[in-house]
């Protein structure tokens, strides 16, 4: 790599980079999907070549499965794993507390299963994905084929009562056809632009029938690695009850930047 990465995608594999060094021989290890997620694989791929890193992953979706396993990572399945010892994953945005919206890429159903069996979960983002307030990016939501424009309109009427800023609800399309996810279902984007009580927001919308999981993470994730195009890596960390912030230079990031 090289010499042609943008500053973001330098961002997200310096964030990916300090993240994937997080993992240890004979971890069983969540892998996330999405353009940084990728990142990571691809790096973790490169430990189990160069350094005979023993790891078992488990993929939250078809298209981290096929790259998990062109780079040499053994593929299990998360029954199969029982447990996890770490997940690392993107994410479309993270606030202060960070509570994450996910599922830009479609993921968020396996991404949230994975994560929420596992002891950590660790996000990797460029600095863009922070925000004061959940909601600009769109929300997804993923809801069975059956009925999906009724499930729309149940979700329209249930915003109502919520305390956001846009209630727009659309459907996420493929081409001419609704988007399909690995699990057979659509997604609902919805059109928020603040959620001001999204722990609320989550425990509700998972109750309209329908409805299979929405991209609120809330108290999921424990770390946020965010790279910068500069090489720096700042951590977030839930510690305590609170999130402690962290600095450091990524040592030598001009020759990882060479080394992918
Ligand atoms: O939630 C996700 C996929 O469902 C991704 O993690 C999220 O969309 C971030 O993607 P990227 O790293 O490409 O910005």
């Amino acid at each position: 790599m090289s010499a042609e990465l943008s500053p973001i995608e330098k961002a997200k594999f310096v964030a990916a980079k300090r993240a994937s060094d997080m993992v240890e021989n004979g971890m069983k290890v969540g892998l996330g999907t999405g353009s940084t997620a990728a990142w990571m694989v691809r790096c973790l791929g490169e430990r189990v070549r160069q350094e005979g890193l023993k790891i078992k992953g488990v993929p939250t979706s078809t298209r981290t499965a096929d790259l998990a396993r062109e780079v040499g990572i053994e593929v299990i399945a998360l029954d199969e794993a029982g447990w996890l010892d770490l997940t690392i994953d993107g994410a479309d945005e993270f606030d202060a507390e960070l509570n994450l919206i996910k599922g830009g890429g479609g993921a968020h159903l396996q991404e949230k299963i994975v994560a929420s069996a596992s002891d950590r979960m660790v996000v990797i983002a460029d600095p863009a994905k922070e925000v004061a307030h959940l909601g600009a990016f769109p929300l997804p939501v993923e809801v069975i084929p059956f009925g999906w424009k009724t499930t729309r309109k149940l979700v329209e009427e249930m915003l109502e009562g919520m305390d956001v800023l846009g209630r727009d609800v659309t459907i996420r399309m493929n081409g001419a056809m609704p988007f399909v996810t690995d699990e057979g279902n659509h997604i609902l984007d919805l059109h928020l632009l603040r959620i001001g009580n999204p722990r609320q927001l989550a425990l509700v919308l998972n109750q309209v029938p329908g409805v299979v999981e929405n991209g609120l993470f809330i108290d999921i994730c424990d770390t946020v690695v965010i790279g910068h195009g500069d090489g720096r890596v700042e951590l977030r960390d839930v510690a305590a009850g609170s999130v402690q912030q962290d600095s450091m230079e990524f040592a030598e990031s001009e020759n990882l930047f060479k080394d992918v």
